[in-house]
């Protein structure tokens, strides 16, 4: 039966190792040919994506080049920068899969403002790991040049700069979202988790943060009242003990019993915290009984759409 779907990709569907526009170009080239299978079976799809990895980088680069006539840009205008640019890639790579399927819809790529709460405690406490990553040494020179950073170690993988990454509230572009999902076309949305703004009288003032990118495709999702809420990444299922001996995979699960794993610690924060409590999010807020998020790989998604595959997290399992 099709539904509406949104699909939040993960940082593996568009940079693995090499930063540049080619390989990022020919990543999300690989990853549109499996986002197409949700659109050859009938659903209508909105699609969002993280930007971790290019906003830190970006960030590097302004920096770099700046003089007092030509000045670097702050984080709310360069995770805008970030959502036009990879936006415009995957529209580009989805657009070619459209027209090689004969399938008439068109991607259209939405440069999206999420307003947060000016008082979110994150902006006293920057959490969300961007850009490169630097050993102790690096770490340790950067913090000299730039007392104002924060670094911290990141899952054993390195140090990385981290900035606030407060909670969505709202989505500002949501009904125009929703317009183009329910045209059958395909909108790319929240890009970056969305540029950060807040509310001052009639305005919207951006502020430099990173917002998650599960927690804003979740806020979506149950805004414009999709379906499912399909998250992406680099694992097929989410583990109990995971990469230890006995880890236990996790397939259809009861969103009451997932809450408890999450009480019990088994989820990595900054990485697979967020997806799991953005998937109860949508559970639990959806206006629809039967509300379903998934949380598997690219490479899963045919058996996700063939035999159930990947870890599904719903109110009541039958
Ligand atoms: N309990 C868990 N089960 C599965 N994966 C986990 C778990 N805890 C941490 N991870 C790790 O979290 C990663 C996903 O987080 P991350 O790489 O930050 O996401 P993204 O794909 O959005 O960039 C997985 O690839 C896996 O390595
Ligand atoms: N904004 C965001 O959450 O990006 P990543 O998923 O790439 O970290």
């Amino acid at each position: 039966m099709s539904a509406k779907i949104l699909v939040a990709l993960g940082g593996n569907a568009i940079l693995t190792k090499d930063a540049s526009d080619v390989a990022q170009k020919e990543a999300l080239r690989k990853t549109c040919k499996q986002l197409i299978k949700f659109v050859k079976k009938g659903n209508k799809l909105v699609i969002s994506h993280g930007n971790g990895p290019q906003v830190g980088n970006l960030l590097l680069q302004q920096a770099a080049g700046s003089t007092k006539d030509n000045p670097s840009m702050p984080i709310d205008t360069a995770v805008a920068m970030t959502e036009g640019s990879i936006g415009y890639w995957l529209q580009n790579a989805l657009d070619e899969q459209l027209e090689c399927n004969n399938l008439k819809q068109s991607a259209a790529a939405v440069i999206t403002q999420v307003i947060v709460n000016p008082n979110d405690p994150s902006f006293k406490n920057p959490s969300k790991p961007i850009g490169t990553f630097y050993s102790h040494q690096e770490a340790k020179q950067i913090k000299e040049k730039n007392s104002e950073f924060k670094l911290v170690e990141d899952s054993g993988r390195g140090y990385r700069r981290v900035v606030p990454s407060p909670q969505p509230l709202v989505i500002k572009e949501s009904k125009i979202i929703k317009a183009i999902m329910e045209s059958g076309n395909i909108p790319i949305a929240v890009g970056g988790g969305g540029t950060p703004v807040v509310e001052s009288g009639d305005r919207l003032i951006g502020k430099e943060a990173v917002i998650d990118k599960d927690f804003s495709s979740e806020k979506l999702a149950e805004l414009i009242n999709v379906d499912k809420l399909i998250i992406l990444t680099a694992v097929d299922n989410v583990y109990l003990n995971f990469n230890m001996p006995n880890q236990k995979k996790l397939e259809k699960v009861e969103v009451s019993e997932i809450k408890k794993y999450i009480e019990q610690g088994e989820f990595a924060s900054g990485s697979m915290l967020p997806k799991v409590q953005s998937a109860v999010r949508f559970v639990e807020n959806s206006k629809k009984p039967n509300a379903e998020a998934v949380i598997t790989s690219l490479n899963n998604i045919e058996d996700y759409l063939t035999k159930g595959a990947g870890t599904i997290i719903k109110k009541s399992i039958d």
